[in-house]
């Protein structure tokens, strides 16, 4: 097979950081090629290189053979491959058909023909079976038709490259089986992938090939069929032993008659209607839905961040001030938020800042914080989580995409919560920082606080005493610790089982 892209001997370095050193890869044209490594391997840099918004420090990159464009030539760079990233790329309030052809829409005598670039949209999103509305503001297209638009825009510039960035991070498990279906299509059809994901499900679902990245340099390249997938983890964390996930049905039940910490009380709100359960002390719960469940709303209710339109959130009895983040921080809740991006990290600011963040009033008296303090709380949230950073002054924007999830997680422990509620909290973290993640999650639940989990993944609910069912904004059922998978999807979908 011939090659697609191959990058020969590329080295980056960011100031002291060596982000990749000497890596080669080749993607085989017509294959879809999973590249996979802990966070902070140099994944993104080596997509930043072979996308040309990068140069690389050494070494070079190929297309079909030939040298790469040059780095200004963005022309010549969107003909020969594309990056649909987990952050749209899309201008929001522009239309479909607008975003599809912007800066190249036809024209009639020197003017832009509308009723031709909607024609035109149309046929485009048509030809690679894309059913989206090119009338639709791009900003209220969901992620899986916006990825799809994205693909198509690219597909539309001549590229028959395309790579992946964790593509599956914010769908549910019907919109991951047809994206993964559209990928085969596409594939037939003559397009390559580069393929970026944590789940090595993932990877052996959907991928011929795979290349491993640790520590910046290149481990292993193989067809999937030949790695397994101990060795894909061996490879990813350069030790032996693959992992161990904390399952709550191997400790003991929590007495019924433990108070609880935090209590919902008939909560309604947007997407949900009268929600009421509690938390026990040294108690792990998880909320299980799909993205329309109304489970997110209701997490984000719990710590302040939503208004109830009824009920009420207590903690050790006390109502909680409606819609009050801080007050629920005071409370003893701590939170890692739905998206990072906007709501768990300030990007400009360092690691040290942005985990001192919730404490401030504990580390210093009347705002003024010494720089020491805060150092010695990024230090040690860099040493218990394992963040891969050049240390706690580092600005948060420069960290890998699951470092700086770390980083949230550690700011939410920072305050010493006795309630901490998770959304999502392992969303673009590696195999084995999830795994110590969920280590985390069980020492605190050792120590007597509650846990609340909210989470699109089931490895995330298993260190869970109990998981509760949302759909369509109702409770529908509870499974204790040990259910089964086929029980708990039945539920999250709302199948009737024969049984
Ligand atoms: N702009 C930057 N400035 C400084 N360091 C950077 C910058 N971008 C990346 N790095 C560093 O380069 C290294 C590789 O990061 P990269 O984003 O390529 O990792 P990754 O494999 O994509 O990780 P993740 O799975 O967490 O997204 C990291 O140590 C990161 O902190």
């Amino acid at each position: 097979m011939s090659a697609i892209v191959e990058a020969i001997g590329v080295g980056r370095r960011y100031g002291p950081t060596v982000a990749l050193a000497d890596v080669s890869l080749t993607v085989a044209a017509g294959e879809s090629h999973a590249l996979v490594g802990r966070n902070g391997a140099g994944k993104s840099t080596l997509v930043s290189i072979l996308t040309g918004l990068s140069k690389p420090d050494t070494g070079s990159v190929l297309f079909g053979g030939e040298p790469a464009p040059a780095l200004g030539d963005r022309e010549a760079w969107r003909t020969r491959v594309a990056c649909v990233y987990q952050h749209s790329t899309v201008i929001p309030d522009l239309t479909v058909a607008e975003n599809l052809f912007i800066n190249r829409q036809p024209t009639r005598r020197g003017v832009i023909s509308w009723p031709r670039l909607r024609r035109e949209s149309r046929e485009l999103l048509d030809s690679w079976g894309v059913a989206v509305d090119v009338d639709l503001p791009a900003g209220e297209l969901s992620v899986e038709d916006r990825q799809l638009v994205e693909i198509a825009r690219a597909l539309s510039y001549g590229a028959r490259f395309i790579v992946l960035d964790e593509p599956t991070a914010q769908l549910d498990s019907d919109a991951i089986g047809r994206l993964f279906s559209r990928m085969r299509e596409l594939q037939d059809a003559g397009v390559t992938f580069l393929f970026i994901s944590h789940h090595l499900q993932e990877v052996y679902e959907v991928c011929q090939a795979v290349t491993v990245l640790r520590d910046a340099r290149h481990i292993l390249t193989g067809p999937v069929e030949e790695v397994s997938r101990s060795r894909l983890v061996d490879a990813m964390t350069g030790e032996t032993g693959g992992l161990t996930v904390v399952d709550a049905a191997g400790r003991e039940r929590i007495g019924a008659d433990t108070e609880d910490v935090l209590t919902a009380a008939g909560l309604s709100g947007d997407g949900f209607t009268d929600i009421s359960f509690g938390l026990r002390r040294g108690e792990v719960v998880g909320i299980a839905g799909s993205n329309a469940s109304g489970k997110h709303q209701v997490a984000e209710t719990v710590y302040g961040l939503r208004a109830p339109t009824a009920g009420a959130v207590l903690v050790g009895g006390r109502p909680l001030p409606r819609g009050d983040v801080k007050a629920a921080l005071r409370a003893g809740i701590g939170c890692v938020p739905r998206d990072r991006h906007h709501q768990g990290l300030v990007l400009g600011m360092s690691i040290a800042d942005n985990t001192a963040m919730s404490i401030l009033d504990r580390l210093g008296s009347g705002g003024l914080v010494a720089p020491r303090a805060r150092a010695a709380v990024a230090t040690k949230a860099i040493a218990d989580h394992g963040i891969v950073a050049s240390g706690p002054a580092q600005p948060a924007d420069a960290l890998s995409g699951g470092n700086q999830q770390k980083v949230v997680l550690a700011r939410a422990l920072a305050s010493d919560p006795s309630v901490l509620v998770l959304i999502n909290p392992t969303a673009g973290v590696d195999v084995k920082s999830k795994e110590a993640l969920l280590g985390q999650v069980e020492r605190i639940r050792a120590e007597g606080k509650a846990v609340l989990i909210v989470s699109d993944e089931l490895d995330d609910l298993r260190p869970c005493d109990r998981v509760l069912v949302l759909r369509a904004g109702t409770l529908v059922a509870e499974h204790e610790a040990g259910w089964s998978v086929g029980d708990l999807v039945a539920d999250i979908e709302g199948v009737v089982t024969d049984d």
